[in-house]
């Protein structure tokens, strides 16, 4: 089965309904879709993730991410890290 990971990130729960939606078409689909809150970084690695990421995230205020991607965005924001950091995933943002 194709794995994939499937991050979400939501204010109002919209989001997450989507990231549900998906991982339960992934499953008919015959793909294994390995679902987390954004904010869950002790459950998934993108410096060490070769299978294709999928991340459905929400924004509000004044195109301010969600509270609980906030330490993600100022994760990969990071002006230390190099230009090509997680230039080796396969991704898609919704
Ligand atoms: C107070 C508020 C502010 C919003 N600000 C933005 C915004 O700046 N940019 C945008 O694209 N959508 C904005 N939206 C729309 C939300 O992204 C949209 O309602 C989304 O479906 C909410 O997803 P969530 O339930 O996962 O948080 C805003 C919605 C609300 C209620």
């Amino acid at each position: 089965m194709q794995r994939f990971l499937l991050l979400y990130a939501t204010q109002k729960g919209q989001a997450k309904a989507i990231a549900e939606e998906i991982f339960l078409q992934a499953g008919a689909h015959g793909f294994e879709a390995d679902m987390h809150c954004i904010s869950e970084m002790d459950k998934y690695n993108l410096e060490t993730e070769k299978d294709p990421v999928v991340i459905v995230i929400s924004t509000t205020g004044t195109g301010d991410p969600p509270d609980t991607a906030r330490k993600f965005v100022k994760k990969i924001r990071d002006k230390t890290l190099p230009p090509d950091h997680l230039a080796h995933l396969h991704r898609s943002v919704c």
